[in-house]
């Protein structure tokens, strides 16, 4: 644990990477700059402080003065084109989702004919082979295909059967015209339509493994997809993993706009509400959001997602909440109890002080509750033998941890990223907090009460 939350500790930049807005603070803060230079590797100036105290005195006035910054302005070299090109694919697929869903939930959309059943019974939608085409194009289009891998939750089986002919159109359709209109986020569109083949090859592509070494993107193209088709909660969730570490992770939350208070309305109310309160492209309330961190820059991001033809605005940081006391803690968990135990929860809530009723929601939007300060504890215990999978965890845990906060297993272990499709050795279940205190306090719990449960 001491090592861990060493590692947690924020360390004092060595250097701050500026954008013209921020050179305009710096020349009022002038007193803070020891020397202030080009920097060598990218175009931004860079200003370098002599000492700790000025570092973290700096830092603090630049995040009170410069809340909303572009994204190169902010990573690094490291990983921009990575970071820019993934935020823009997570756009372009929520709003593919948004389309779909309003489509098929909302507009009378034939759900027989548009979702399907897997293998283990979950649902399955167009949205989920659009998103996971249109992403794996996309990726290939930047990088070229030979450099992109990707694990990713869909294959094109079922798609492929003969009695899928028209779903399958549908896939193809509704990958193109998001494919058209992703120009306004500067992402070029293909010259043509593309072919069914083409589509298919798309989404087949994503057919990595893992493992420990190299490089390859996790896509959850529709995380939460039973929140997806009953008109609630879902996400898109891309990261990236090198050398067996999640090095970026975007999460699009297309129903998770700026008002917490969202996240308590039911499936159709939300929906209500949002007609009622007719969504503003330019303010934060109407629409939803994308979150985004690279690992160990120790900050996390969030954009509104816009409406219309506009594109990417700029983002706002955001970190974890300042809640360390139990009584005024929130908890999120999975909706399904088949996904998590909610009686083990509430015990576990119970013995360490949690009054707050559990905030139950579906998909990684949970993750990006606790990134954004929404809430302080994000617990899942699924039943003995379940595996948990990368694509669902991956851009999550980097962004809480970028955000401040802190995801193990029970016994207190990153998790684990580098094994393959699965989590593999994970101990018991998932603890995501806001901070330490929390996060001990809940693993004490479930070390109490662990023998004693049916789980
Ligand atoms: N039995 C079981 N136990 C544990 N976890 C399971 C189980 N079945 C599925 N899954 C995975 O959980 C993903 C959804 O997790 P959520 O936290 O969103 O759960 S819930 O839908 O709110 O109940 C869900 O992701 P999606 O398939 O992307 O929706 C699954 O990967
Ligand atoms: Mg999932």
């Amino acid at each position: 644990m001491t090592a861990l939350r060493s590692n947690l500790a924020t360390k004092s930049p060595q250097a701050l990477f500026l954008n013209n807005k921020n050179n305009n603070f710096l020349k009022t803060h002038l007193k803070f700059l020891v020397s202030f230079r080009n920097c060598p590797k990218s175009r931004n100036p860079i200003c370098c402080l002599s000492n700790c105290d000025q570092k973290t005195e700096f830092s603090n006035e630049m995040e009170k003065n410069s809340n909303w910054v572009s994204i190169e302005s902010e990573v690094g070299d490291k990983y921009v084109k990575e970071l820019e090109v993934a935020v823009k694919a997570v756009h372009v697929a929520c709003l593919l989702c948004q389309k779909v869903q309003e489509d098929l939930i909302f507009n009378g959309g034939d759900v027989v004919e548009n979702v399907q059943a897997k293998d283990d019974n979950s649902p399955v939608t167009i949205a989920d082979w659009s998103v996971q085409a249109t992403v794996s194009w996309i990726l290939s289009e930047a990088f070229g295909p030979e450099n992109v891998s990707i694990v990713a939750e869909e294959d094109i089986e079922s798609l492929s059967k003969s009695d899928a002919r028209s779903i399958l159109s549908s896939v193809v359709k509704t990958v193109n015209d998001s494919l058209s209109s992703a120009a306004r986020f500067g992402i070029k569109p293909p010259v043509t339509n593309l072919e069914t083949a083409q589509v298919l090859e798309a989404i087949s592509r994503c057919n990595s493994t893992g493992g420990p070494t190299g490089r390859f993107w996790v896509l959850d193209p529709v995380d939460g997809t039973l929140g997806f088709v009953r008109g609630d909660q879902y996400a898109i969730a891309l990261a990236l993993v090198e050398n067996g570490e999640v090095v970026l992770g975007v999460l699009g939350c297309p129903n998770y706009p700026m008002n917490k208070e969202w996240l308590n309305y039911q499936n159709g109310y939300r929906r209500i509400l949002s007609r009622l309160t007719k969504p503003d492209s330019a303010s934060w309330d109407g629409n939803g959001c994308v979150l985004y961190a690279k690992k160990g820059s120790k900050k996390a991001w969030m954009q509104p997602l816009l409406s219309g033809d506009k594109g990417v605005a700029s983002a706002r940081q955001i970190r974890v909440s300042t809640i360390d006391n139990p009584v005024l803690a929130t908890f999120c968990e999975p909706v399904e109890k088949a996904n998590s135990s909610h009686v083990f929860t509430q015990g576990l809530a119970h013995s360490v002080g949690l009054r707050n009723r559990p905030l139950r929601v579906y998909s990684m939007v949970k993750y990006a509750a606790i990134a954004r300060g929404d809430a302080e504890i994000f617990m899942k215990f699924a039943r003995a033998g379940y595996k948990e999978k990368i694509w669902d965890h991956a851009a999550g845990v980097v962004i809480i941890e970028e955000a401040g906060g802190i995801v193990t297993d029970a016994g207190g272990r990153p998790l684990d990223f580098s094994k393959g499709m699965y989590l593999q050795g994970l101990d018991r279940g998932i603890i995501a907090c806001a901070g330490a205190s929390l996060h001990d306090k809940i693993m004490g719990a479930v070390d109490a009460s662990w023998n004693s449960s049916s789980l």
